[in-house]
Protein backbone atom coordinates (compact mmCIF):
# COMPACT_ATOMS: atom_id res chain seq x y z
CA UNK A 1 0.00 0.00 0.00
CA UNK A 2 1.69 3.15 -1.36
CA UNK A 3 0.55 6.66 0.76
CA UNK A 4 1.21 10.09 -0.72
CA UNK A 5 0.04 13.37 0.90
CA UNK A 6 0.57 16.01 -1.18
CA UNK A 7 -1.33 19.55 -2.32
CA UNK A 8 -4.75 19.18 -4.65
CA UNK A 9 -4.14 20.05 -8.61
CA UNK A 10 -6.99 21.07 -10.47
CA UNK A 11 -7.45 18.06 -12.06
CA UNK A 12 -8.02 16.26 -8.92
CA UNK A 13 -10.23 18.90 -7.27
CA UNK A 14 -13.32 17.83 -8.28
CA UNK A 15 -12.36 14.17 -6.66
CA UNK A 16 -10.89 15.85 -3.37
CA UNK A 17 -14.35 17.51 -3.02
CA UNK A 18 -16.31 14.07 -3.18
CA UNK A 19 -14.55 12.71 -0.27
CA UNK A 20 -16.13 15.48 2.13
CA UNK A 21 -19.53 14.86 3.73
CA UNK A 22 -21.14 17.95 2.27
CA UNK A 23 -20.30 16.75 -1.02
CA UNK A 24 -22.18 13.70 -0.59
CA UNK A 25 -25.43 15.32 0.87
CA UNK A 26 -24.29 14.12 4.57
CA UNK A 27 -24.08 16.84 7.26
CA UNK A 28 -20.53 18.15 7.93
CA UNK A 29 -20.99 19.86 11.03
CA UNK A 30 -22.02 19.70 13.96
CA UNK A 31 -23.76 22.82 15.82
CA UNK A 32 -25.81 24.08 12.91
CA UNK A 33 -27.80 26.69 13.44
CA UNK A 34 -31.06 24.60 12.79
CA UNK A 35 -29.80 22.14 15.69
CA UNK A 36 -29.00 25.02 18.03
CA UNK A 37 -32.43 26.93 17.95
CA UNK A 38 -34.25 23.87 19.00
CA UNK A 39 -37.04 24.48 16.42
CA UNK A 40 -38.95 22.57 14.19
CA UNK A 41 -36.24 21.82 11.66
CA UNK A 42 -35.15 17.72 11.56
CA UNK A 43 -31.89 16.84 12.45
CA UNK A 44 -29.88 16.34 10.45
CA UNK A 45 -31.01 19.10 7.67
CA UNK A 46 -32.09 17.07 4.18
CA UNK A 47 -29.08 18.03 1.70
CA UNK A 48 -28.84 16.91 -1.79
CA UNK A 49 -25.64 15.62 -2.87
CA UNK A 50 -23.95 17.81 -5.15
CA UNK A 51 -24.37 17.96 -8.52
CA UNK A 52 -21.83 17.73 -11.50
CA UNK A 53 -21.61 21.54 -12.07
CA UNK A 54 -22.03 22.26 -8.15
CA UNK A 55 -18.16 20.01 -7.72
CA UNK A 56 -17.12 21.68 -11.10
CA UNK A 57 -18.18 25.33 -9.89
CA UNK A 58 -16.68 24.43 -6.09
CA UNK A 59 -13.22 22.94 -7.70
CA UNK A 60 -12.69 26.35 -9.10
CA UNK A 61 -13.15 27.83 -5.88
CA UNK A 62 -10.79 25.49 -4.02
CA UNK A 63 -8.34 26.23 -6.21
CA UNK A 64 -8.38 30.23 -5.08
CA UNK A 65 -4.94 31.76 -3.49
CA UNK A 66 -6.44 31.38 0.46
CA UNK A 67 -7.14 28.41 -0.25
CA UNK A 68 -4.96 25.39 0.33
CA UNK A 69 -5.98 21.89 -0.04
CA UNK A 70 -4.12 18.80 0.60
CA UNK A 71 -5.22 15.34 -0.12
CA UNK A 72 -3.96 11.77 0.80
CA UNK A 73 -3.41 9.19 -1.81
CA UNK A 74 -3.48 5.33 -1.46
CA UNK A 75 -2.49 3.38 -4.54
CA UNK A 76 -2.66 6.71 -6.00
CA UNK A 77 -6.51 6.98 -5.05
CA UNK A 78 -7.56 9.84 -3.73
CA UNK A 79 -9.15 8.99 -0.44
CA UNK A 80 -9.01 12.19 2.29
CA UNK A 81 -9.12 15.74 1.86
CA UNK A 82 -8.45 18.72 4.29
CA UNK A 83 -7.82 22.32 3.64
CA UNK A 84 -6.34 25.41 5.12
CA UNK A 85 -8.01 28.37 4.68
CA UNK A 86 -5.57 31.73 4.90
CA UNK A 87 -7.01 34.18 7.04
CA UNK A 88 -6.78 36.76 10.06
CA UNK A 89 -8.13 36.30 13.46
CA UNK A 90 -7.98 39.99 15.86
CA UNK A 91 -5.96 39.47 18.65
CA UNK A 92 -5.55 41.23 21.96
CA UNK A 93 -3.53 44.74 20.61
CA UNK A 94 -5.57 44.74 18.95
CA UNK A 95 -4.42 43.98 15.88
CA UNK A 96 -4.90 40.88 13.39
CA UNK A 97 -2.88 37.79 13.11
CA UNK A 98 -2.29 35.77 10.38
CA UNK A 99 -3.61 31.66 10.39
CA UNK A 100 -4.49 28.84 8.89
CA UNK A 101 -8.41 27.94 9.13
CA UNK A 102 -8.40 24.21 9.04
CA UNK A 103 -11.63 23.48 6.85
CA UNK A 104 -13.43 21.35 4.65
CA UNK A 105 -11.60 17.93 6.22
CA UNK A 106 -13.03 13.97 5.56
CA UNK A 107 -11.51 10.68 5.40
CA UNK A 108 -13.52 7.65 3.16
CA UNK A 109 -15.15 5.12 6.02
CA UNK A 110 -12.94 2.81 4.74
CA UNK A 111 -9.15 4.02 4.95
CA UNK A 112 -10.30 6.08 8.79
CA UNK A 113 -7.67 5.63 11.74
CA UNK A 114 -4.46 5.05 9.74
CA UNK A 115 -3.19 8.10 10.23
CA UNK A 116 -3.94 10.42 7.02
CA UNK A 117 -5.72 13.46 8.46
CA UNK A 118 -2.39 13.14 10.81
CA UNK A 119 -0.03 13.24 7.73
CA UNK A 120 -2.36 16.48 5.93
CA UNK A 121 -2.23 18.23 9.37
CA UNK A 122 1.28 17.96 9.12
CA UNK A 123 1.58 18.77 5.41
CA UNK A 124 -0.93 21.92 6.42
CA UNK A 125 1.14 23.12 9.55
CA UNK A 126 4.46 23.22 7.42
CA UNK A 127 2.71 24.95 4.67
CA UNK A 128 1.44 27.82 6.96
CA UNK A 129 4.41 28.22 8.48
CA UNK A 130 6.27 28.68 5.42
CA UNK A 131 3.61 31.14 4.34
CA UNK A 132 4.29 33.14 7.92
CA UNK A 133 0.91 32.03 9.82
CA UNK A 134 1.72 31.33 13.31
CA UNK A 135 -1.51 30.13 14.01
CA UNK A 136 -3.40 27.33 12.91
CA UNK A 137 -7.28 27.23 14.11
CA UNK A 138 -10.69 25.43 13.36
CA UNK A 139 -14.72 24.87 14.12
CA UNK A 140 -14.53 20.75 15.53
CA UNK A 141 -17.12 18.60 13.89
CA UNK A 142 -16.61 16.27 16.73
CA UNK A 143 -14.56 17.03 20.17
CA UNK A 144 -12.22 14.13 20.47
CA UNK A 145 -10.43 14.38 17.43
CA UNK A 146 -8.22 17.42 17.51
CA UNK A 147 -6.11 17.50 20.87
CA UNK A 148 -3.90 15.32 19.63
CA UNK A 149 -2.66 17.77 17.04
CA UNK A 150 -2.30 20.19 19.50
CA UNK A 151 -5.30 21.96 19.28
CA UNK A 152 -7.63 23.27 21.98
CA UNK A 153 -10.86 25.80 22.49
CA UNK A 154 -9.92 28.99 22.59
CA UNK A 155 -13.36 30.48 22.40
CA UNK A 156 -16.77 29.57 23.57
CA UNK A 157 -20.37 29.89 22.78
CA UNK A 158 -23.55 29.75 24.54
CA UNK A 159 -27.30 29.53 23.11
CA UNK A 160 -29.82 30.95 25.57
CA UNK A 161 -34.05 31.47 25.52
CA UNK A 162 -35.49 34.09 27.32
CA UNK A 163 -39.42 34.49 27.89
CA UNK A 164 -40.79 37.34 26.73
CA UNK A 165 -43.08 38.38 29.89
CA UNK A 166 -39.72 38.16 31.61
CA UNK A 167 -37.94 40.41 29.43
CA UNK A 168 -38.55 43.53 31.62
CA UNK A 169 -35.49 45.70 31.85
CA UNK A 170 -33.86 47.51 34.77
CA UNK A 171 -33.78 50.73 32.96
CA UNK A 172 -37.10 50.73 30.12
CA UNK A 173 -36.06 54.07 28.67
CA UNK A 174 -34.90 53.63 24.88
CA UNK A 175 -31.62 55.31 24.04
CA UNK A 176 -31.18 57.73 21.44
CA UNK A 177 -30.77 57.05 18.42
CA UNK A 178 -33.31 55.13 15.52
CA UNK A 179 -34.31 51.57 14.92
CA UNK A 180 -35.47 50.49 11.55
CA UNK A 181 -36.34 47.49 9.64
CA UNK A 182 -34.96 47.04 6.45
CA UNK A 183 -34.74 44.86 3.76
CA UNK A 184 -32.30 41.88 2.40
CA UNK A 185 -30.57 44.74 0.39
CA UNK A 186 -30.24 47.32 3.07
CA UNK A 187 -28.54 44.67 5.43
CA UNK A 188 -26.10 43.52 2.59
CA UNK A 189 -24.69 47.15 2.77
CA UNK A 190 -25.15 47.88 6.50
CA UNK A 191 -23.38 44.41 7.61
CA UNK A 192 -19.53 44.75 6.32
CA UNK A 193 -19.96 48.06 7.35
CA UNK A 194 -20.60 47.42 10.90
CA UNK A 195 -18.23 43.71 10.95
CA UNK A 196 -15.26 45.65 9.74
CA UNK A 197 -15.37 48.09 12.72
CA UNK A 198 -16.27 45.27 15.28
CA UNK A 199 -13.68 42.98 13.90
CA UNK A 200 -10.99 45.59 14.79
CA UNK A 201 -12.68 46.14 18.54
CA UNK A 202 -13.52 41.84 18.94
CA UNK A 203 -10.62 39.89 19.87
CA UNK A 204 -10.88 36.47 18.60
CA UNK A 205 -12.74 37.85 15.76
CA UNK A 206 -11.83 36.61 12.18
CA UNK A 207 -11.72 38.55 8.44
CA UNK A 208 -15.27 37.61 6.86
CA UNK A 209 -14.94 36.28 3.15
CA UNK A 210 -16.00 38.64 0.37
CA UNK A 211 -18.98 37.17 -0.28
CA UNK A 212 -20.17 36.51 3.55
CA UNK A 213 -23.40 38.79 3.08
CA UNK A 214 -24.02 37.78 -0.59
CA UNK A 215 -26.88 35.48 0.58
CA UNK A 216 -29.18 37.00 2.51
CA UNK A 217 -32.62 37.47 0.85
CA UNK A 218 -36.06 38.42 1.65
CA UNK A 219 -37.30 35.05 0.59
CA UNK A 220 -38.56 32.21 3.08
CA UNK A 221 -36.24 29.21 3.43
CA UNK A 222 -38.74 25.96 4.31
CA UNK A 223 -40.39 26.38 7.67
CA UNK A 224 -37.38 28.97 8.87
CA UNK A 225 -39.33 31.80 7.73
CA UNK A 226 -37.96 35.21 6.14
CA UNK A 227 -34.67 36.45 7.42
CA UNK A 228 -35.64 39.98 8.94
CA UNK A 229 -32.79 42.41 9.30
CA UNK A 230 -32.80 45.34 11.91
CA UNK A 231 -30.39 48.21 11.93
CA UNK A 232 -29.75 51.25 14.69
CA UNK A 233 -28.26 54.31 13.88
CA UNK A 234 -26.71 56.77 16.55
CA UNK A 235 -28.20 60.40 17.25
CA UNK A 236 -26.35 61.97 14.26
CA UNK A 237 -27.82 59.19 12.28
CA UNK A 238 -24.54 57.03 11.53
CA UNK A 239 -25.20 53.16 11.69
CA UNK A 240 -23.90 51.25 14.80
CA UNK A 241 -25.88 47.93 14.81
CA UNK A 242 -27.39 45.35 12.81
CA UNK A 243 -29.19 42.00 13.62
CA UNK A 244 -30.80 39.03 11.20
CA UNK A 245 -33.64 37.43 13.07
CA UNK A 246 -36.24 34.83 11.78
CA UNK A 247 -40.04 33.98 13.07
CA UNK A 248 -40.14 30.42 12.22
CA UNK A 249 -43.68 29.10 11.01
CA UNK A 250 -44.59 26.11 12.64
CA UNK A 251 -47.53 23.33 12.42
CA UNK A 252 -46.73 22.96 16.33
CA UNK A 253 -48.01 25.47 18.66
CA UNK A 254 -44.76 25.16 20.80
CA UNK A 255 -42.69 26.39 18.20
CA UNK A 256 -44.74 29.21 17.02
CA UNK A 257 -44.22 32.86 18.69
CA UNK A 258 -40.37 32.44 18.56
CA UNK A 259 -38.28 35.00 17.87
CA UNK A 260 -34.18 33.55 16.65
CA UNK A 261 -31.87 35.74 16.47
CA UNK A 262 -29.05 35.07 13.98
CA UNK A 263 -26.82 37.58 14.09
CA UNK A 264 -26.28 40.09 16.08
CA UNK A 265 -23.59 42.94 16.46
CA UNK A 266 -23.22 46.02 17.68
CA UNK A 267 -20.89 49.23 18.14
CA UNK A 268 -22.11 51.09 20.97
CA UNK A 269 -23.96 49.81 24.36
CA UNK A 270 -27.19 52.12 23.44
CA UNK A 271 -26.98 50.17 20.00
CA UNK A 272 -26.71 46.92 22.16
CA UNK A 273 -29.52 47.94 24.25
CA UNK A 274 -32.26 49.58 21.19
CA UNK A 275 -32.05 46.50 19.70
CA UNK A 276 -32.31 43.97 22.59
CA UNK A 277 -34.97 46.12 24.13
CA UNK A 278 -37.13 45.85 20.45
CA UNK A 279 -35.95 42.11 20.13
CA UNK A 280 -36.99 40.75 23.13
CA UNK A 281 -40.45 42.75 23.66
CA UNK A 282 -42.00 41.72 19.62
CA UNK A 283 -45.57 41.76 19.42
CA UNK A 284 -46.89 38.06 18.85
CA UNK A 285 -43.83 36.46 20.10
CA UNK A 286 -43.48 34.43 23.52
CA UNK A 287 -40.26 33.35 23.42
CA UNK A 288 -36.60 34.94 21.54
CA UNK A 289 -33.88 32.32 21.02
CA UNK A 290 -30.34 33.83 20.68
CA UNK A 291 -28.34 30.38 18.73
CA UNK A 292 -24.89 31.19 19.31
CA UNK A 293 -23.75 34.42 21.22
CA UNK A 294 -21.05 34.97 23.35
CA UNK A 295 -21.13 33.57 26.78
CA UNK A 296 -20.50 37.06 28.62
CA UNK A 297 -23.36 38.34 27.00
CA UNK A 298 -24.80 41.58 28.79
CA UNK A 299 -28.36 41.20 28.39
CA UNK A 300 -28.97 39.27 31.28
CA UNK A 301 -27.28 41.90 33.46
CA UNK A 302 -29.71 44.70 31.94
CA UNK A 303 -32.36 42.52 33.00
CA UNK A 304 -34.71 42.54 36.75
CA UNK A 305 -34.23 38.95 36.51
CA UNK A 306 -30.87 37.87 35.70
CA UNK A 307 -31.68 34.17 35.50
CA UNK A 308 -34.94 34.82 33.33
CA UNK A 309 -31.85 34.66 30.59
CA UNK A 310 -31.39 30.76 30.31
CA UNK A 311 -28.23 29.21 28.87
CA UNK A 312 -29.62 25.85 27.18
CA UNK A 313 -25.98 25.27 25.19
CA UNK A 314 -22.68 26.20 25.91
CA UNK A 315 -20.21 24.20 23.38
CA UNK A 316 -16.50 25.24 22.30
CA UNK A 317 -16.19 27.76 19.28
CA UNK A 318 -12.86 27.99 17.83
CA UNK A 319 -10.03 25.59 18.29
CA UNK A 320 -6.63 27.56 18.11
CA UNK A 321 -3.26 25.95 17.17
CA UNK A 322 0.17 27.91 17.85
CA UNK A 323 2.09 26.62 15.39
CA UNK A 324 5.71 29.00 15.77
CA UNK A 325 5.31 29.97 19.26
CA UNK A 326 7.40 33.26 19.42
CA UNK A 327 6.11 34.46 16.52
CA UNK A 328 2.27 34.07 18.01
CA UNK A 329 3.62 35.41 21.86
CA UNK A 330 4.85 38.89 20.14
CA UNK A 331 1.97 39.48 17.73
CA UNK A 332 -0.42 40.30 20.31
CA UNK A 333 0.19 43.11 22.83
CA UNK A 334 -0.27 43.06 26.59
CA UNK A 335 -0.94 45.62 28.57
CA UNK A 336 1.10 44.57 31.88
CA UNK A 337 4.77 44.57 31.88
CA UNK A 338 5.67 41.27 33.22
CA UNK A 339 8.31 38.25 32.60
CA UNK A 340 7.13 34.88 32.52
CA UNK A 341 9.47 31.51 31.86
CA UNK A 342 8.03 28.54 30.94
CA UNK A 343 8.59 24.91 29.57
CA UNK A 344 6.96 23.42 26.59
CA UNK A 345 8.09 19.85 26.97
CA UNK A 346 6.50 17.98 23.85
CA UNK A 347 5.64 18.92 20.37
CA UNK A 348 5.96 16.38 17.53
CA UNK A 349 4.42 18.31 14.87
CA UNK A 350 5.83 21.78 15.64
CA UNK A 351 9.17 20.82 17.40
CA UNK A 352 10.68 24.32 17.41
CA UNK A 353 7.91 24.81 19.70
CA UNK A 354 9.79 22.50 22.76
CA UNK A 355 12.47 24.36 25.22
CA UNK A 356 12.21 26.77 27.76
CA UNK A 357 11.18 30.66 27.17
CA UNK A 358 11.32 33.72 28.48
CA UNK A 359 8.49 36.05 27.42
CA UNK A 360 9.19 39.74 28.75
CA UNK A 361 5.97 42.07 27.76
CA UNK A 362 5.18 45.44 28.31
CA UNK A 363 2.63 47.63 26.86
CA UNK A 364 5.71 48.76 24.31
CA UNK A 365 5.94 45.28 23.33
CA UNK A 366 6.89 41.66 23.90
CA UNK A 367 9.92 39.74 23.07
CA UNK A 368 9.89 35.51 23.51
CA UNK A 369 13.46 33.97 23.04
CA UNK A 370 14.67 30.58 24.42
CA UNK A 371 16.33 30.73 27.85
CA UNK A 372 18.52 28.86 30.35
CA UNK A 373 16.77 30.12 33.38
CA UNK A 374 14.30 27.49 35.39
CA UNK A 375 10.89 27.59 34.06
CA UNK A 376 8.16 28.91 36.83
CA UNK A 377 5.92 26.55 35.08
CA UNK A 378 5.39 23.99 32.69
CA UNK A 379 2.45 23.87 30.12
CA UNK A 380 1.08 21.71 27.29
CA UNK A 381 1.27 23.24 23.74
CA UNK A 382 -2.47 22.76 23.77
CA UNK A 383 -3.05 25.02 26.85
CA UNK A 384 -0.82 27.90 25.57
CA UNK A 385 -3.49 27.72 22.48
CA UNK A 386 -6.34 28.06 24.29
CA UNK A 387 -4.99 31.04 26.70
CA UNK A 388 -3.46 32.61 23.55
CA UNK A 389 -6.42 35.01 22.98
CA UNK A 390 -6.83 35.63 26.60
CA UNK A 391 -10.25 33.93 27.62
CA UNK A 392 -9.05 30.72 29.16
CA UNK A 393 -9.04 30.86 32.71
CA UNK A 394 -4.98 29.66 33.48
CA UNK A 395 -6.17 28.63 36.94
CA UNK A 396 -8.95 26.12 35.15
CA UNK A 397 -6.01 24.52 33.03
CA UNK A 398 -3.74 24.62 35.75
CA UNK A 399 -6.32 22.35 37.74
CA UNK A 400 -6.93 20.12 34.72
CA UNK A 401 -3.26 19.50 35.02
CA UNK A 402 -2.18 21.24 31.73
CA UNK A 403 -0.52 23.80 33.94
CA UNK A 404 2.33 22.60 36.21
CA UNK A 405 3.51 25.65 38.53
CA UNK A 406 6.81 25.47 39.78
CA UNK A 407 6.47 28.57 42.07
CA UNK A 408 3.84 30.28 44.11
CA UNK A 409 1.65 32.53 42.18
CA UNK A 410 3.15 31.40 38.70
CA UNK A 411 -0.52 30.95 37.45
CA UNK A 412 -2.01 34.00 38.33
CA UNK A 413 1.02 35.86 36.80
CA UNK A 414 0.54 33.87 33.52
CA UNK A 415 -3.56 34.91 33.91
CA UNK A 416 -2.30 38.75 34.58
CA UNK A 417 -0.14 38.10 31.62
CA UNK A 418 -2.72 37.21 29.31
CA UNK A 419 -6.21 37.40 30.35
CA UNK A 420 -8.79 39.75 28.40
CA UNK A 421 -12.09 41.15 29.25
CA UNK A 422 -14.34 41.33 27.16
CA UNK A 423 -14.12 37.27 26.49
CA UNK A 424 -12.99 36.64 22.78
CA UNK A 425 -15.20 35.65 20.87
CA UNK A 426 -16.17 34.71 16.60
CA UNK A 427 -19.33 35.54 15.58
CA UNK A 428 -18.89 32.67 12.34
CA UNK A 429 -16.56 30.00 11.50
CA UNK A 430 -15.01 28.66 8.23
C1 LIG B 1 -12.10 20.96 10.95
C2 LIG B 1 -13.14 20.16 10.20
O1 LIG B 1 -13.11 20.18 9.03
S1 LIG B 1 -14.25 19.29 11.04
C3 LIG B 1 -14.79 18.05 9.88
C4 LIG B 1 -14.06 16.74 10.11
N1 LIG B 1 -14.62 15.71 9.25
C5 LIG B 1 -15.46 14.74 9.70
O2 LIG B 1 -15.76 14.66 10.89
C6 LIG B 1 -15.94 13.78 8.66
C7 LIG B 1 -16.01 12.32 9.14
N2 LIG B 1 -14.72 11.81 9.65
C8 LIG B 1 -13.65 11.63 8.86
O3 LIG B 1 -13.66 11.84 7.66
C9 LIG B 1 -12.35 11.12 9.52
O4 LIG B 1 -12.67 10.28 10.58
C10 LIG B 1 -11.46 12.25 10.07
C11 LIG B 1 -11.10 13.23 8.93
C12 LIG B 1 -12.14 13.03 11.19
C13 LIG B 1 -10.17 11.63 10.65
O5 LIG B 1 -9.41 11.08 9.59
P1 LIG B 1 -8.43 9.83 9.83
O6 LIG B 1 -7.52 9.72 8.65
O7 LIG B 1 -9.22 8.67 10.23
O8 LIG B 1 -7.60 10.34 11.09
P2 LIG B 1 -6.19 9.76 11.54
O9 LIG B 1 -6.12 8.29 11.26
O10 LIG B 1 -5.08 10.59 11.04
O11 LIG B 1 -6.38 10.00 13.06
C14 LIG B 1 -5.39 10.45 13.91
C15 LIG B 1 -5.83 10.12 15.30
O12 LIG B 1 -7.15 10.65 15.55
C16 LIG B 1 -8.03 9.62 15.98
N3 LIG B 1 -9.35 9.94 15.44
C17 LIG B 1 -9.65 10.19 14.17
N4 LIG B 1 -10.96 10.44 14.03
C18 LIG B 1 -11.50 10.34 15.25
C19 LIG B 1 -12.82 10.47 15.76
N5 LIG B 1 -13.85 10.74 14.96
N6 LIG B 1 -13.01 10.34 17.09
C20 LIG B 1 -11.97 10.05 17.91
N7 LIG B 1 -10.70 9.89 17.48
C21 LIG B 1 -10.47 10.02 16.17
C22 LIG B 1 -7.42 8.35 15.42
O13 LIG B 1 -7.85 7.23 16.15
C23 LIG B 1 -5.94 8.62 15.57
O14 LIG B 1 -5.56 8.43 16.92
P3 LIG B 1 -4.02 8.19 17.38
O15 LIG B 1 -3.25 9.39 16.91
O16 LIG B 1 -4.14 8.10 18.84
O17 LIG B 1 -3.61 6.94 16.67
Amino acid sequence: MKIEIRPVERSEAVDYLKVLPYANGLPNWEPAPASWHGGPEAWPPPRKPATKQQLEAWADEVMDDHFHPQAAFVDGKLVGGSAMLSLAITVPGPGAVPFGGVTATGVIATHRRRGLLRGMMQAMFDEALERGEPLAALSASEGGIYGRFGFLPATMRSRWELERSDARFIDSELPAGSLELVDAAAARQAWPQIQEQIRQLQIGELTPQPDRWDGLSDEAAGTDGPMRYLVHRDAAGDLDGVANFRLPWSPSPEHTGTLVVDEFQALTPDAYRAMWMLLADFDLTRKIIAPSRPTDEPLRWMLRNPRAMRITRQSDNLWLRILDLPGALTARAYDTTAELTFAIEADSMCPRNVGVWRLAVSPEGATCTRTAMRPDLTMDIQALGSLYLGGMSAAVLAGAGRIRAHRPGAVTDVARVLRVDPEPFNSFGF
